[in-house]
Formats: C-alpha cells, structure tokens, sequence
C-alpha cells in the first residue's frame, strides 16, 4: 500500500476532489500535524475521489444528457467538470433538474462558452443536425461518444434522405465507429468517435444480428413492432407530446417512413452480408421510459425454434447487459427500468416456420446514456459496466 505526502491540497493534479473529500482530508491535516498524507489504497479509509477522467456533457439540460449525470454520480473515475445547453445556458444544473442538485457539478454553459481544454471526453447529447457541426468544432483528439444519429449512416447521401439535410461532416463520418457495444465491441475500443446507436435499432439489433450471422433467419418478411416510453422524444415541448395527446392510448408514428428503419437495415444487412429491407412500425405508448420490439421472422428451411434459442444462449452467455430469459418468460419492460439490460426471448409462432422474438431496454440507458458509457469505458480501458451495475426500478 502506497502513500504520497502532499503540502499542500492541490486542484489540478488530475485528482478530483469533492468537498466531502477536502473535508474528510481537513481532519486528516489537523490529526498528522499539518502534514497530510493520502493513502493511495481503494480501500483507505481517508480515499481520495479516484474521478480522474475530466468529462463534458453537451446538451445536459436534456433527458439523455441527465441520465448521463445519474451514472456518472456511480462512476468511480469520471468526474463532469463540464455541462453546456443552449436555452438553459447559466443556470445551475439544479435549477434544470433538481434531483441532480446532491451532486457537485458545473453550472450549465452555452456551447461556444465551453473550455474543451478542461475535458478528456464528451457526452454528445445534442438534436442531430446540430451535432454534426458541433462534433466538427471539436479539438481532433477528443474523445467523444455521440448519441445523436448524425454519425450513424455510413452512406452520406442516405443521411440526408432521411433527415433531410446535406451531411457537413463526411470525414468525421467516416472515422465514427457505429457504437452497438455487444456486436463491434474490439472497434469501439480504438475509436475516437462512436455513433452511439438509436433505441429502436439496439432493441432490433441484439436479438437479430447473432441469428443472421448463424444463417438461422430468413433475409426477407422480418416484420418488427416497436413500442416506446415519451422520454425518447426528449424533453423539449412538441405538441404530440403533451399528456393530453399521449395519456390512455397509443399511437403509431413513422409508419413505412421511420429514419430508424435505414439504421437498423445497415445493421442487419453488415450481420446477413446481403441487403435486408424490414417492415417496421414504432409506437408511442403512455409511459415515460421503456422500450420494447416484438420481431417476426421466418425461420431458415431446416431450423427449429430450439436452434435460435440456442445461438442467442451461446451468443451472449459472456455479456452481463444483454440477457437471453429462461424458456416462456416473457420480456416486460418493468424489469429493465432504469438499467443498462437487454432482456430478449424467442417463442414459437402459430404459423410454421415462424419465430416471435421479444426485446426490451431502457431507452434512455441500453438505448442512449448507458451504452454510451459502457462505450466510453471501453474507450478509456475501463471494465464496461463501470457505473452501470444497476437493477430494474421495480414496481
Ligand atoms: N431520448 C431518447 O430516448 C434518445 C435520444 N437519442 C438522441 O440523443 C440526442 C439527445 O436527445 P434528448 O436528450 O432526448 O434530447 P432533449 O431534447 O431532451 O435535449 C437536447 C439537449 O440539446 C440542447 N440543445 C438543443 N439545441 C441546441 C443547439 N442548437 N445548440 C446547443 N445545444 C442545443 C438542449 O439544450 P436546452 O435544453 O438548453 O435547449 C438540451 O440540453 C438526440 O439526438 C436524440 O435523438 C438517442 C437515443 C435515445
Ligand atoms: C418516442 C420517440 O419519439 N422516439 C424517437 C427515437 C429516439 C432515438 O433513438 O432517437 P435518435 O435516433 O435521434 O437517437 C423517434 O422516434 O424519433
């Protein structure tokens, strides 16, 4: 166990200490005798934070920017020293949401305010469109994971088909790493820029793409029906998402023309190694977070319902976040509220040859801020699950 003497309490070290610490460290000076010595071991009990990791959340007045924020209050190494918004701009985080005000963190600064010298990472939870150019303004060598979709479509002219505006940052695009953690785990951990993904394709995606690369699906007919809590609309006010529009209904949107559909096409299609086109429809439901994506899909000719069920066992027996249930439990959204999991079943269609696959997450954590940290950790070389052990809010 090592120990290091300092004269003096010292800000920049690349330390970071929280005023509980300066003041556990207070009492430490007074009984050494005005020399303080701070014990480098985890298990001290005189620890200093061990938040080394300076990171900046862009867009953190918005719902995925806030989710980042209560991870990050668990994560042992990195610490926010930088929050921008763009109407909120110079408010107090707690002013914006006030369950973050127990944390000790920067005031909220427009974006052209920002200091990026003071931040080893970024949280990019900002409208796409806008991302691009903000991400192009960046010093080059900052780390940075992206939740927006601006970096997800690797075809620049199919981005702007489906979000309706030319891409500015085609290099940058080039050089994203598409940020599904479970499938491109070894290229996330050498990029610089991840394009973390949507909700609905990290729902589509994990239980499809094993079964694709095993050839137990048929390319054609996947027929997908999502669901989603409001939260994914995020948080600024739109019509459609008062609680008069969306209380006691549902509500399909995006029907045959949902800008996700491209994304998840792109993710089956590198999976199957030939062109998919599916069938999917996204819906609105009445709650604030959760997602779920009922898949139908042919079977291959030959290949049963155990075999699929197989291949997701075999594929994912080694992820802690993406969890294949036991046989007949059906996936609820209840279990995975507030967490990083992925919890996916296969049952048998009516129809022969036919497989119902069920997928839940958070679309706010598996679906954003949490594999964007699971992202970032791997990134920085931490263990993946780093400020993401969580278990469901339940009821
Ligand atoms: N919500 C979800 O479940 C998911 C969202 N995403 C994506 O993540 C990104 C963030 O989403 P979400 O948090 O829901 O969105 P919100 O609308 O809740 O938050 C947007 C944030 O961006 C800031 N902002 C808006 N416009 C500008 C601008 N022109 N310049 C600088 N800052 C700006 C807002 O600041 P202010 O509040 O001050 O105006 C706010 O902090 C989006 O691209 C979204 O599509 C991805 C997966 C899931
Ligand atoms: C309920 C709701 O409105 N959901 C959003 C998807 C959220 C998301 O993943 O958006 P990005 O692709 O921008 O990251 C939508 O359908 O547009």
């Amino acid at each position: 166990m090592s120990s290091v003497a300092f004269n003096s309490i010292c800000f920049d070290s690349g330390c970071f200490w929280k005023i509980q610490d300066v003041v556990k460290i207070s009492k430490a000076r007074k009984q050494n005798g005005g020399k303080l010595f701070v014990n480098c071991s985890l298990n001290s009990k005189m620890q200093t934070s061990q938040k080394t990791v300076r990171i900046g959340i862009l867009g953190a007045s918005g719902y995925t920017g806030s989710e980042v924020l209560r991870l990050l209050a668990n994560h042992p190494h990195f610490g926010v020293t930088l929050l921008t918004a763009d109407r909120k701009a110079g408010q107090p985080i707690a002013s914006v949401f006030p369950h973050l005000g127990t944390q000790d963190l920067p005031d909220l600064v427009a974006i052209k305010d920002a200091n990026f010298s003071e931040v080893d990472a970024v949280f990019c939870c900002l409208p796409h469109g806008t991302t691009q150019e903000i991400v192009k303004g960046l010093p080059k060598d900052l780390k940075c994971v992206d939740l927006s979709a601006d970096f997800r479509l690797r075809d620049t002219s199919e981005y702007e088909e489906w979000y309706g505006q030319p891409h500015i940052a085609p290099d940058l695009q080039k050089e994203a790493v598409y940020g599904l953690t479970e499938i491109l785990r070894d290229e996330i951990r050498n990029a610089r820029l991840v394009a973390n993904p949507g909700c609905y394709p990290t729902s589509i995606q994990l239980p499809l793409v094993p079964l694709l690369k095993a050839n137990l699906i048929e390319h054609r007919n996947i027929i997908i029906d999502s669901k989603s809590g409001v939260s994914g609309a995020g948080r600024s006010a739109k019509e459609s998402n008062l609680f008069t529009e969306v209380a006691e209904g549902i509500c399909s949107y995006g029907v045959t023309r949902h800008r996700h559909a491209p994304e998840t096409e792109q993710g089956l299609s590198d999976a199957a190694r030939s062109n998919i086109t599916i069938s999917f429809t996204p819906h609105l439901m009445p709650m604030t977070r959760g997602m779920q994506s009922t898949i139908y899909v042919e079977v291959a000719p030959g290949v049963g319902i155990e075999d699929l069920y197989q291949q997701l066992k075999t594929s994912y027996q080694d992820e802690e976040f993406v969890v294949l249930l036991e046989k007949g439990i059906v996936p609820r959204t209840h279990s995975v509220r507030g967490t990083n999991y992925c919890l996916i079943n296969v049952f048998p269609d009516r129809i022969p040859g036919r497989a119902i696959i069920i997928s839940v997450i958070d679309n706010l954590v598996k679906g954003a801020s949490g594999q964007a940290l699971q992202n970032l950790n791997l990134m920085l070389g931490y263990p993946e699950n780093t400020g993401l052990k969580f278990q469901a809010l339940f009821p």
